[in-house]
């Protein structure tokens, strides 16, 4: 369903983030990808959506070469594609409903999603999606009265309401406790099963990209140097993609210090709902 051929990136400071990236994920399968910090994670997952753009090689979803599209062209084929965030994106001064609803922004425009003058139908979804999250209770609540879990949930149900085919996560749990964090990703998965939507998990945490993904993607300095099934994830293989370590030491507390939002406020990685209201208040939270 998707296919990367041959992605490099090359940031304008000389830092080559990605080198010949060769990746196809189908339908309905959850990917993991697992790397040291400035492996190119992040970077490869928002090269998928363009919010990076591929300093050169081919990136198809279906029959469509995203790296080719501009313009309308480039949004229509964005809405396919939805994406959820470390630090949730949310507009804390609007309703979680709100917030939902702005998944819709790209199918219904700026001016009716501004005015919240949604469709009946996409409403429908959008009560449906939080009582599926668990959110149902909690309709009209401030993003900002919410704890990270929920928060997480709602980011979970504007990307669904978007009706994507694909995924793109990134660090979902790195703000949330380990038991909200099994929580989230059984959610996520869950959800990808009922709809047959593949997803790429950008996650530190090994031990839940073990129990939660279907396959494992590790990168090393901007490479692929493992692609394989969870439980092949040896320490061997551990220390091609993270170097030395002792890690049957690590395996009883697996879990790694959670990094530091890099989304959560730059205004190119929000809707424009979100980006004009951020500015309206001079905040994202
Ligand atoms: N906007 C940017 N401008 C210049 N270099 C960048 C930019 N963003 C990332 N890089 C560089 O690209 C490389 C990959 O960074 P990236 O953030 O994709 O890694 P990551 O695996 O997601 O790291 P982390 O796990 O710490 O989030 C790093 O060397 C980083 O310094």
């Amino acid at each position: 369903m998707l296919t990367l051929s041959g992605v490099c990136k090359r940031y304008p400071t000389g830092d080559r983030a990605l080198s010949d990236i060769e990746l196809s994920l189908p339908r309905g399968q959850i990917t993991a990808l697992i790397g040291p910090s400035g492996a190119g994670k992040s970077t490869l997952i928002r090269c998928i959506n363009r919010l990076v753009e591929p300093t050169s090689g081919s990136i198809r979803l279906d029959d469509t070469e995203l790296t080719r599209l501009s313009g309308r062209e480039l949004r229509r084929a964005r809405r396919a594609m939805a994406m959820i965030f470390q630090e949730y994106a949310l507009v804390d001064r609007l309703s979680v409903m709100e917030n939902v609803l702005s998944g819709r922004l790209g199918h219904v425009g700026f001016w009716r999603s501004f005015l919240r003058r949604y469709p009946a139908k996409d409403v429908t979804e959008a009560f449906r999606l939080l009582e599926r999250v668990g959110l149902s209770h909690a309709l009209d609540k401030r993003a900002d009265a919410l704890s990270g879990g929920q928060r997480q949930r709602v980011g979970i149900a504007r990307a669904l309401v978007q009706s994507p085919q694909l995924l793109l996560i990134d660090e979902p749990t790195a703000s949330l406790d380990p038991k909200t964090s099994r929580q989230i990703m059984r959610l996520i998965r869950e959800l990808c099963a009922e709809r047959r939507l593949a997803a790429i998990i950008n996650i530190h945490d090994v031990a839940l990209a073990r129990q939660f993904a279907d396959r494992v993607v590790g990168l090393r300095a901007g490479r692929i140097v493992f692609d394989g099934k969870p439980d092949e994830l040896s320490a061997e293989i551990l220390t091609t993609i993270y170097g030395e370590e002792d890690w049957d030491t690590q395996a009883d507390h697996e879990r790694d210090a959670p990094s530091k939002s890099k989304t959560q406020s730059h205004p190119a990685l929000m809707s424009p709902i979100s980006a004009l209201a951020a500015l309206s208040t001079g905040s994202t939270r």
